[in-house]
């Protein structure tokens, strides 16, 4: 057995349906000792153009199951409710039962589809995760959100489905363009912000140029992130509050209110990653000029996205929209209430809390600040 397949990490994730997260190299023959004997048929969801990338995923489960391959489009253009279908229709002509299983292997929009499809079919069947990108291993992977998005924005129809395991394998991120690594890093340090300083101190340490698929840092910086968020979901799954008055699952999407909106104005050609950059900038300003954050950790916010190459404003991201144009998409958040929105803000790093109603003219003096 090579070198890089025998040491590796696994953080469980508890609860009533616990699972296991596999942080290490070389994962993929582990696949069937996850999916067990009582499965015969096995659906592999892919990004189509990783089937180069699937083929070790495709050989570990060939042996054991009866696969059927279904490749899908690139990107977000996977969330749409036609990408659904045609996996139902699939699943159907195959005869798929409760006790076969779907195996998903992309980025964080084929977790999302292929989790979506598996928790919807037969109202719910297994689905083993092997995220390759950065940001898939770190959050979409993990957790059990799963949707698709409408026309009338993002991730607007999904299900709480937590998967049966999920395989982070490190030398996937070998093949994925820098780009999308710097992606997701939006999201690692979004967990440094919300629960974890440590990351930020090592993201403020370390040459960004360095952190690629070999370097142990990237392999600290992803356990960290992945224990971030396992934390959170274990103890608030549903996004329904944690205890004592903390935000619970709600924290997780510190920067996605304006980010989301910022994605669905440019048609899904801004990087979620990338968008989720400004919205924790945005945050921070709201914070900042409500008078809840220091002036400092605002300016920390810039500097540490900057810092590993991620946009800070709107139009550095690419994007030509104001205010007025994302508004509308902002108001369709799922932490709004009625026609009250409701902002996650920190009052410090690894403190938030929840602003709920700020006046129009806070939200766009903010916006001001990172147009
Ligand atoms: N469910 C959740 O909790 C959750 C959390 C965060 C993000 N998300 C969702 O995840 C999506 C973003 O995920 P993403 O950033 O992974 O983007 P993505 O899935 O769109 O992938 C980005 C691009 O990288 C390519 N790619 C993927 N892995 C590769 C590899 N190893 N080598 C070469 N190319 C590779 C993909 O084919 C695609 O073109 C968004 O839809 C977002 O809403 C969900
Ligand atoms: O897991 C969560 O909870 C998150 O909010 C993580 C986010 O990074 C992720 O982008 C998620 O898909 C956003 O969910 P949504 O509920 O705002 O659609
Ligand atoms: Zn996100």
């Amino acid at each position: 057995m090579a070198e890089s397949q025998q040491s590796h990490t696994e953080i469980h994730v508890g609860g009533a349906s616990p699972y296991d997260v596999v942080l290490g190299r070389g994962l993929a023959e582990r696949l069937p000792s996850i999916l067990g004997e009582r499965t015969e048929r096995v659906a592999l969801l892919y990004a189509a153009e990783l089937a180069e990338q699937a083929q070790p995923v495709l050989d570990a489960l060939v042996p054991h199951y009866d696969v059927l391959g279904l490749g899908l489009p690139e990107g977000e253009d996977a969330k749409t409710s036609a990408v659904a279908e045609g996996c139902w229709d699939a699943l159907g002509e195959k005869g798929f039962t409760r006790s076969d299983a779907i195996v998903t292997f992309g980025g964080g929009a084929t977790t999302d589809l292929g989790g979506f499809v598996a928790a919807t079919w037969l109202r719910g069947v297994r689905v083993v995760h092997v995220p390759t990108t950065l940001l898939a291993m770190v959050d979409a992977a993990v957790g059990g959100k799963t949707g698709i998005n409408t026309a009338a924005g993002k991730n607007l129809v999904g299900a709480f489905h937590e998967p049966a395991g999920v395989l982070c394998d490190l030398d996937l991120l070998r093949s994925l363009p820098r780009e999308e690594l710097v992606a997701g890093l939006g999201e690692v340090v979004k967990c440094g912000f919300i629960a974890d300083p440590e990351i930020l101190r090592f993201v403020e340490s370390t040459d960004p140029a360095s952190l690629t698929a070999e370097s142990p840092v990237l392999t600290e910086l992803v356990e960290r992130a992945v224990r971030v968020k396992v934390d959170v979901v274990v103890a608030d799954l549903k996004e329904t509050g944690g205890a004592d008055g903390h935000p619970g699952r709600e924290i997780l999407n510190y920067g996605h209110t304006l980010g989301h909106a910022v994605e669905k104005h440019s048609g899904y050609a801004i990087r979620h990653g990338e968008a989720v950059a400004v919205g924790c900038v945005y945050a921070a300003e709201l914070a900042r000029l409500a008078g809840l954050l220091p002036d400092e950790v605002a300016a920390r916010h810039r500097e540490a996205f900057a810092r590993v190459g991620l946009p800070v404003s709107v139009s550095g991201a690419g994007a030509e929209a104001g205010f007025d144009d994302l508004i509308g998409a902002m108001r369709v958040d799922k932490k709004a209430r009625g026609s009250q929105l409701r902002f996650l803000v920190l009052t410090g790093v690894a403190e938030p809390m929840i602003l709920a109603g700020p006046d129009e003219a806070l939200l766009r003096a903010a916006f001001e600040a990172v147009a």
